[in-house]
C-alpha cells in the first residue's frame, strides 16, 4: 500500500476515532444512484471508510430493504469485487420518512441510535454525515428538522450539501443564511455530559458540526492538479500573467441535449447549470495568486479575492445559443419533458471575465459551456503571446492545454524544427496523457475523492460562503437580464451535433484568440503519413 494512501486513512482514523453513520437524504433518487452510492462503494472497498460504519438511506419513497439495495447498488461497478458488494450491502439500511414532518426525523434518530448501539460506539464519537442528495426547494427543511431531531449530541456532524446553490445573488444569501443559522460553516460546540448526567464530573466534550457544499469540478483529478501544476513547477509560475498570456479559454462540452432533464434545465439554463459554478471554480483556481500554504482556508482566501477582482460579465461579453434538432435528434424545444415550449432558455453559452489585477489586467478569460455540441470535452487552454520579433515567420502561438475530461492530459503545444534536413518550423507538443504515462491508472471519481475530503475534514475542495457570494455578484446583472429577455438578449439558434452557434468562431477571435492549428499538426503522430514528415 503506498504511504499516501497510508496518510488518508490515518486522517479519516484520526478524524472520526473510528466510527461514523452516513446519513444519504434523498437516497430514493438519481443522485444518489448514480454518484453517491458508487462513491460510497469506491471508499468501502478501498479500505477509506471507518470500519465502524454505517450508511442509512432516508427518503419518502417506502421500500422495502431488497428494493432500498438493488436501487443503490445499480450503478455500482463491481468488477472482481462481488463479496465486498455483499458486505456493503450489510452495512447499509433505508429509513422512509417525509421532509418536513419532525415525527419522521425523530424515527431517523431512533433508528440511528439503536445502531450506535448495537455498534458499541462510545459517547464522543457519535459521528454523523448527512449528504443532502436532494433538490434544493427541500433544503431548508430538511436541514431544520434534522438540527432539531438528528443532531449527533455526542460526537460530531457534517451536512454536505449539493449545488444549485440559489438561482441568484438575492436567492444563494437567502438560502446561506437560512442554513446557516442551523449549520454554520464552522461551528464548535461543547457537549456537557455532566450537565446531562447530573454528574458534578468536569466531562465536557467538543462537538463541532461544518457545512461542505459540494461542487464536484473540485473533485476531478485535473482539477486538483491545477494548483501542483502552477505552484511546483517554475517555468509555468513564471509565465502564469498578462505578460505572457494572451487569452484563456475554459471549454466545457458535452454531446447530448437535455433529453429527460428539460425540465429542470429549463429553469437554469447553461449559465446557472455549468458556468456559475464549474467554471468559474476551475478559473479561480487558474487565476489566484499562491496561497501561503495548502490549508484549506488559505487556498478559499486566494480565490475570494480572485473572484472580488471580476467584474459582473456585461451582456455585450457575451454569446448566446439554442439547439435546434438536426440528423433526426430532437431540438431543445421538442424536449418532452420541457413544459414551455417556447422557451428561451440558452443551452450554449460563452462569456468572457475580465480579470481586474495586476496580473491579469487585459487577458480575457472566455468561459463557454454548451449542451448537444459536437463532442464531449473540458479543458482549460491558455494561448501564449506571438512570438515578438519571430525569426520563423509566423509560427503558431504556444498554448497549454489541461484536458479535465475524457482522457485527462495536459499538453503543451509548441514550435520545433521539423527533423531532418529541412530547416522549417512546425508545430507539436510535449504531451502527458495519463492514460499512456501513468501504468494501471484509476482515476477517482470526483464524489469519492470529496466524500473523502468530508470524512478527513478538509475543506479546500469545497466553496465557502463568501466564495458563492461573489460568484453569484458576477452572474446575476446578465442572469438577470436573460431572464426578463431584454432586447439586448439574442439567443443563436445552433445544429444539435455543431460546434455551437456559427457567430462563436468570430466570438472567440474577437477577444484575440487565434486558431493557427497548422495542416501538419496531428495528434497522435501514428496517425501521421511519414512521408510527410520528410523533406
Ligand atoms: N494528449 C492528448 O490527448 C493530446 C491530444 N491532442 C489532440 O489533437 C487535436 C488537436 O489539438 P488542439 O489543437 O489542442 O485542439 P483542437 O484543434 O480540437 O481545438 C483547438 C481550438 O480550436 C477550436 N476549434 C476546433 N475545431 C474548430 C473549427 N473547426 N473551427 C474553428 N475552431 C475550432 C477549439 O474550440 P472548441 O473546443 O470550442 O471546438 C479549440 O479552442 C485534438 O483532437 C486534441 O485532443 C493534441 C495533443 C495532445
Ligand atoms: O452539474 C452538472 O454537471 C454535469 C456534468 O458533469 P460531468 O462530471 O459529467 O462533467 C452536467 O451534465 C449537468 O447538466 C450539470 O447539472
Amino acid at each position: 500500500m503506498s504511504s499516501a494512501v497510508q496518510l488518508l486513512r490515518d486522517q479519516v482514523a484520526k478524524e472520526l476515532q473510528g466510527a461514523v453513520t452516513i446519513i444519504v437524504l434523498g437516497a430514493s433518487g438519481d443522485l444518489a444512484k448514480k454518484k453517491t452510492y458508487p462513491a460510497l462503494f469506491g471508499l468501502y472497498r478501498n479500505g477509506f471508510l471507518p470500519e465502524n460504519v454505517h450508511i442509512v438511506g432516508y427518503a419518502r419513497t417506502k421500500m422495502d430493504h431488497e428494493e432500498y439495495l438493488k436501487r443503490v447498488t445499480q450503478y455500482i461497478k463491481v468488477g472482481v469485487d462481488q463479496d465486498k458488494l455483499e458486505e456493503f450491502k450489510a452495512i447499509a439500511s433505508y429509513v422512509s420518512g417525509q421532509y418536513d414532518d419532525d415525527a419522521s426525523y425523530q424515527n431517523l434518530d431512533k433508528f440511528i441510535q439503536e445502531s450506535e448501539t448495537q455498534r458499541g460506539i462510545p459517547s464522543g464519537r457519535k459521528n454523523r454525515v448527512f449528504y443532502m442528495a436532494l433538490p434544493p426547494s427541500v433544503f431548508i427543511p430538511v436541514a431544520k428538522g434534522l438540527k432539531r431531531n438528528v443532531y449527533a449530541k455526542e460526537g460530531s456532524n457534517r451536512l454536505v450539501v449539493e449545488k444549485p446553490f440559489g438561482m441568484d445573488s438575492e436567492s444563494s444569501n437567502h438560502l446561506a443564511r437560512e442554513l446557516g443559522a442551523l449549520f454554520t460553516e464552522n461551528e464548535v460546540s461543547h457537549w456537557k455530559r455532566c450537565a446531562q448526567e447530573k454528574l458534578l464530573l468536569n466531562c465536557c466534550s467538543e462537538i463541532f458540526s461544518k457545512i461542505y457544499r459540494i461542487d464536484h469540478y473540485l473533485g476531478k483529478e485535473m482539477v486538483k492538479n491545477v494548483m501542483n501544476l502552477r505552484f511546483a513547477n517554475v517555468l509555468f509560475g513564471h509565465a502564469w500573467d498578462r505578460t505572457y498570456v494572451d487569452n484563456v479559454q475554459i471549454t466545457f462540452k458535452e454531446p447530448f441535449g437535455t433529453e429527460g432533464r428539460g425540465g429542470y434545465f429549463d429553469e437554469f439554463g447553461i449559465i446557472r447549470d455549468v458556468i456559475q459554478n464549474h467554471l468559474l471554480q476551475v478559473l479561480t483556481l487558474i487565476a489566484m495568486e499562491r496561497p501561503i500554504s495548502t490549508d484549506s482556508e488559505a487556498i478559499r482566501d486566494e480565490k475570494v479575492k480572485v473572484l472580488k477582482c471580476i467584474q459582473p460579465i456585461a451582456i455585450q461579453d457575451t454569446l448566446l445559443g439554442q439547439y435546434v434538432g438536426a440528423d433526426g435528434k430532437p431540438g431543445y424545444l421538442e424536449d418532452e419533458t420541457l413544459k414551455n415550449k417556447d422557451s428561451l432558455t440558452p443551452t450554449f453559452a460563452a462569456v468572457v471575465c475580465r480579470i481586474n489585477n495586476e496580473r491579469w489586467e487585459g487577458v480575457p478569460f472566455i468561459l463557454k459551456a454548451g449542451k448537444a455540441l459536437n463532442e464531449a470535452k473540458v479543458e482549460v487552454r491558455l494561448q501564449f503571446h506571438h512570438v515578438a520579433g519571430n525569426l520563423y515567420g509566423g509560427s503558431a502561438r504556444n498554448e497549454l492545454v489541461i484536458r479535465i475530461q475524457p482522457n485527462e492530459a495536459v499538453y503543451m503545444k509548441f514550435n520545433n524544427k521539423q527533423p531532418g534536413l529541412s530547416y522549417q518550423t512546425i508545430q507539436t507538443d510535449l504531451d502527458l496523457s495519463y492514460h499512456s504515462r501513468y501504468a494501471e491508472l484509476s482515476i477517482p471519481d470526483a464524489y469519492e475523492s470529496l466524500i473523502l475530503d468530508v470524512l478527513r475534514n478538509d475543506h479546500s475542495n469545497f466553496v465557502r460562503d463568501d466564495e458563492l457570494d461573489r460568484a453569484w455578484k458576477i452572474f446575476t446583472p446578465l442572469l438577470h437580464k436573460i431572464d426578463a429577455h431584454d432586447s439586448d438578449v439574442h439567443i443563436k439558434p445552433y445544429a444539435y451535433g455543431s460546434r455551437g452557434p456559427k457567430e462563436l468562431e468570430d466570438f472567440v477571435k474577437k477577444y484575440g484568440y487565434h486558431r493557427d492549428t497548422k495542416a501538419d499538426y496531428q495528434w497522435p503522430l501514428q496517425n501521421v503519413n511519414p512521408s510527410a514528415n520528410k523533406l
